[in-house]
């Protein structure tokens, strides 16, 4: 079942787009990371999803309720199914932790004694138990992450949004803040979107991702998909075309072992497969550890060439074809 559907959403200041016809579905329990390079639209969607902002057009369907046309007195009761981990984690320097954790509770008019439980539940959730009398200035990034996200969690959200919540964080910290967002998935299945310009986060955090460029969803797929097309996109000849033409050369992806590359490959394979291979690249292959991407130039590529390489690679593709000058 979907939590979130959003449906041919447009949004646009001054006339200039800033997201155009965008559709997507989250499922309950998913982690979806969206990308994209500055100015792509990932801080105004996230601000349309948040019930923040609305789109000039388009559905943004939470729990089936339009959040795009809900109205205001509604909207503010929706959002409260969503939960906000900002970059700069946005904590209130003059109250404790807990009483950083208890704000949304107080503004939702929850008892003290609750309250009170709830806030040592959360810190106890994300392991600062024994922080709940300090201030902000006395934490670490991470840790005023980790109250950040407890906040985030207070009132039971159905959804939380994240807007590159790793960003401010060393690497250490952002892996400690990635294993508790993926805990918190698991144990809770709490749904999670979030916005990042970080690859490595987009590898670890999201089971599916959109690419945004202009406003625009470019692509979608698993990590591994997305990643693997844009390091391909970076190392391929821009003159690649689709299909043969008289005398050019394949370009073709093997992936092979990593001690394959402790071996003269190309020789070897040039032997095996009668053709010549010029290397282009290696890339670490998304198939996993221990298995790496070789990219060759093969000159004289036949079906028979294709059947030998497959038979020596773990797999081997052709992903387009250069003139023969290239
Ligand atoms: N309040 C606003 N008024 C006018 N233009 C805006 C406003 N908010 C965003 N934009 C424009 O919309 C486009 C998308 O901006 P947005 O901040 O969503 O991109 P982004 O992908 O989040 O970028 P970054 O990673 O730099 O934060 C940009 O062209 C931006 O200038």
């Amino acid at each position: 079942m979907n939590l979130l559907e959003v449906e041919r959403l447009n949004r646009a200041f001054g006339g200039q787009t800033a997201l155009h016809d965008i559709s997507f579905n989250v499922g309950k329990g998913q982690r979806l990371g969206i990308i994209g390079r500055s100015g792509a639209g990932k801080s105004t969607l996230l601000r349309c999803l948040s019930g923040l902002d609305r789109p000039q057009s388009g559905k943004i369907l939470l729990e089936g309720e339009d959040m795009a046309t809900l109205p205001e007195a509604r909207l503010v009761v929706l959002r409260r199914r969503i939960g906000l981990v900002f970059q700069h984690f946005n904590l209130l320097t003059s109250r404790t932790v807990a009483a950083n954790v208890a704000l949304p509770l107080e503004i939702a008019g929850m008892p003290k004694a609750l309250r009170s439980k709830r806030v040592a539940e959360l810190l106890e959730l994300v392991g600062l138990a024994d922080h709940a009398s300090k201030y902000p200035a006395m934490l670490s990034g991470g840790q005023k992450q980790r109250i950040g996200i407890a906040r985030a969690l207070a009132a039971h959200p159905a959804l939380l949004l994240c807007d590159e919540a790793t960003s401010a964080l060393d690497p250490e910290t952002t892996e400690s803040i990635l294993a508790l967002l993926a805990d918190i998935n698991q144990v809770l299945g709490l749904t999670i979107v979030f916005i990042t310009h970080e690859m490595d986060v987009v590898r670890r955090l999201a089971q599916q991702v959109l690419v945004l460029e202009k406003g625009r969803i470019v692509a979608r797929g698993t990590p591994a998909d997305i990643l693997d097309a844009n390091q391909m996109a970076a190392i391929l000849p821009p003159n690649l075309s689709q299909t043969p033409q008289d005398g050019s050369h394949a370009i073709v992806r093997l992936t092979v072992g990593t001690q394959a590359l402790c071996a003269p490959l190309l020789h070897t394979l040039e032997q095996q497969c009668q053709a010549r291979f010029a290397l282009l690249h290696t890339l670490p292959s998304p198939e996993g550890d221990g298995q790496v991407d070789v990219v060759v130039q093969a000159d004289g590529l036949s079906v028979s060439t294709m059947n030998a390489l497959q038979a020596h690679a773990c797999a081997a593709e052709v992903i387009g074809y250069v003139p023969a000058h290239s």
